[in-house]
């Protein structure tokens, strides 16, 4: 699942360690050249008294070490260490200079690994004012950056991607469970979205997710438009052994949804999940119909439906739906065929609703609930 995204977050990361990764070295090496001998002769003599006879025979100020010594313990540590492992001192003093303000990042250290990383989320079919922000709160916390706490220029980046990435990706975001968990039973929840995308079979997902948590349901065909309709959503009905609502094509949909309400009151069921239709003779029509659904019904959630894979345009349909008839949640179906990711990243930010559930394959179990944080996790894992 978003594969591609995450190599590409990864060359960013490895482009702006190695630019910040220059100038720690450079800002390293002006610092030994400049380094006082005194200080240094000091550090002889602190030597020969631990009886390391090593740094005593190198003269004085030759080493990137030798100012770091004696100026506190963790230096001398980072000297010790360097005779088992060089570049492991060598990160070490890096981060010290960064920690005591001597290596700043300016602007143009990040300029080359930014434009590419605004490109590489263009590419991943980030929507492009969420790339700008992503790539402007980057930025912003990397510049000036001379943080003590700082232990590998990665850390650094990694930090300011993953708090970057996640400020957009959780916008909005609430616990669905508990929402269902509050709500006065039953609780009506209306799926909206174009055809095919996976709408029906994510109706069916949720039912059994919903069942594994307590919670009955009832489904309800609010698409009379299309012929096969009532079919395909009765075949989930019977594989899970669900109630299942209908009326006949041409039907008002809004008069099904209700019928469903009625049955869950009179039959204690928890939950209605409402299918409605994906298209219609124009999109005006569709969208009067999914108005009249809202008013007649009036659900506790409306969730908009949509392809993962569709990118840029599932941004742009979440958008309509929501001007027409404000959704409350997300679902992204067929995450697991999707390598770029930008509609994860990008439709709660622009839409300032949450993505809810992530559809992860075909089966009736193949719905996750959307964590931000551990999504943004795995996108910046290593492994
Ligand atoms: N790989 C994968 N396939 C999915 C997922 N969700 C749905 N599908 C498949 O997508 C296809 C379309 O799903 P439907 O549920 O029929 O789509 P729909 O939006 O209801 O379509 P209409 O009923 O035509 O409006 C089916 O073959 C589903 O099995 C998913 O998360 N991953």
């Amino acid at each position: 699942m978003f594969d591609g995204l995450k190599d590409k977050l990864s060359s960013f990361r490895e482009d702006a360690a190695e630019e910040v990764e220059e100038k720690a070295a450079e800002a390293e090496s002006v610092e030994a050249e400049s380094a006082d001998a005194p200080r240094a002769e000091g550090a002889e003599a602190e030597a020969a008294d631990r009886g390391d006879a090593a740094p005593a025979a190198e003269p004085a100020g030759s080493g990137a070490d030798a100012p770091a010594v004696g100026e506190d313990e963790d230096a001398t540590a980072a000297e010790e260490a360097a005779e088992d492992d060089g570049s492991a001192a060598s990160t070490f003093r890096r981060a010290k200079a960064f920690a005591t303000g001597k290596v700043i990042i300016e602007e143009e250290d990040l300029e080359e690994p930014l434009r590419n990383l605004e490109f590489a989320l263009l590419e991943s079919d980030v929507e492009v004012s969420v790339a700008e922000e992503i790539v402007d709160a980057v930025r912003e916390r990397m510049l000036g950056e001379s943080r003590a706490q700082i232990e590998t220029t990665d850390e650094l980046v990694t930090e300011a991607l993953h708090d970057a990435l996640l400020d957009v990706i959780s916008v909005g975001q609430f616990d669905f469970e508990e929402r269902v968990a509050a709500a006065d039973k039953p609780v009506t929840i209306v799926f909206t979205g174009v055809n095919g995308v996976g709408k029906t079979t994510t109706i069916a997902k949720l039912s059994e997710w919903l069942e594994a948590r307590g919670y009955s349901s009832v489904l309800a065909n609010g698409d009379t438009y299309r012929a096969g309709a009532n079919e395909q959503i009765r075949e989930h009905a019977e594989a899970l052994d669900r109630r299942l609502i209908a009326h006949e094509k041409g039907g008002d949909p809004a008069a099904v949804v209700y019928d469903g309400i009625e049955y869950a009151e009179a039959n204690d069921v928890d939950v209605v999940l409402g299918d409605t239709a994906g298209r219609l003779h124009t999109s005006n029509d569709l969208m009067a119909q999914l108005e009249k659904i809202d008013r007649v019904v009036d659900p506790d959630l409306t969730l908009f439906v949509d392809e993962s894979v569709a990118g840029q345009d599932a941004v742009r349909r979440a958008k309509e739906f929501d001007d027409a008839a404000a959704i409350d949640g997300v679902v992204l179906t067929k995450a697991d065929a999707d390598s770029s990711g930008g509609a994860a990243i990008s439709i709660a930010y622009v839409t300032g609703k949450p993505i809810l559930f992530l559809g992860t394959g075909q089966g009736y179990g193949d719905l996750a609930r959307f964590d931000p944080e551990a999504l943004v996790d795995e996108l910046l894992d290593e492994e």
